[in-house]
């Protein structure tokens, strides 16, 4: 197996206004404690992937920093405070050698399929490469090799928008690498695959019972 070599570069927007089609997807459970536990899981596996040398998260939320860097995370504040794809050209930046932007919203990310993916891009040297989501028109990961700016595209039809911009998709299953959630059908989608402990935590909450 190659040594680890990527950098990982996770946006993690402010917790109050992030996964705003989620909201209420649990009830009972705060809105950014989901939206936590769902950038929580996706850290957790990236740092478990065999593939990934550093794992660097851009974000202004107090809360998100301070918990993913005591998971292990590098903490870069979201400087540009111009969307996702600015957050994602502000980390690449600061990064040298390969560097991959994944979305903050896979609970259930296997890090072997992350691995398998990462080192797919080795098949077709020297460009970017993405994996769509699952329904196909997102995207969850980007990557360039090396010398190679990331140029990310991510938003409403980003798989269609980073191929034109010349990525190559790569094509293998990868179901948990694929599967972001957006919305309450995705976390049931993503809780059939298997939830990461943080997002299983919340979604094993009972509600209150209401009084009277
Ligand atoms: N740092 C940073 N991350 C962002 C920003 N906008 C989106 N993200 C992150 O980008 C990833 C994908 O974003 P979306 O799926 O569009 O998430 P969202 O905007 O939180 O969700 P919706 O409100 O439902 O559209 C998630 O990891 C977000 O946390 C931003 O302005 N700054
Ligand atoms: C950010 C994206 O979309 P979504 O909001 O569906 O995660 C994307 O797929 O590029």
């Amino acid at each position: 197996m190659s040594e680890p070599s990527w950098t990982v570069v996770v946006p993690v927007k402010r917790l109050d206004v992030a996964k705003s089609r989620l909201r209420g997807a649990l009830p009972g459970v705060p809105h950014e404690a989901l939206a936590l536990a769902l950038a929580l899981d996706t850290v957790r596996a990236v740092l478990a992937c065999d593939a990934v040398a550093a794992l660097l998260v851009v974000t202004d939320d107090p809360r998100a920093a301070a918990a993913v860097r005591a998971a292990g995370a590098r903490v870069l504040p979201d400087a540009p405070d111009a969307g996702l794809n600015a957050a994602l050209r502000h980390g690449a930046g600061a990064v040298d050698g390969p560097v991959a932007g994944l979305t903050a919203d896979l609970p259930a990310l296997l890090p072997a399929e992350l691995g398998e993916a990462l080192r797919a891009t080795a098949d077709t040297p020297g460009v970017r490469h993405f994996v769509a989501d699952a329904p196909g028109d997102g995207t969850v990961l980007l990557a360039a090799p090396a010398g190679v700016p990331l140029d990310p595209r991510f938003g409403a039809g980003s798989a269609a928008a980073h191929a034109a911009s010349g990525a190559l998709p790569l094509a293998g299953g990868w179901p948990s690498l694929r599967r972001d959630v957006d919305t309450p059908a995705d976390l049931a989608e993503a809780a059939r695959l298997g939830l990461g402990p943080h997002t299983a935590a919340l979604a094993a909450r009972r509600p209150a019972v209401a009084p009277g």
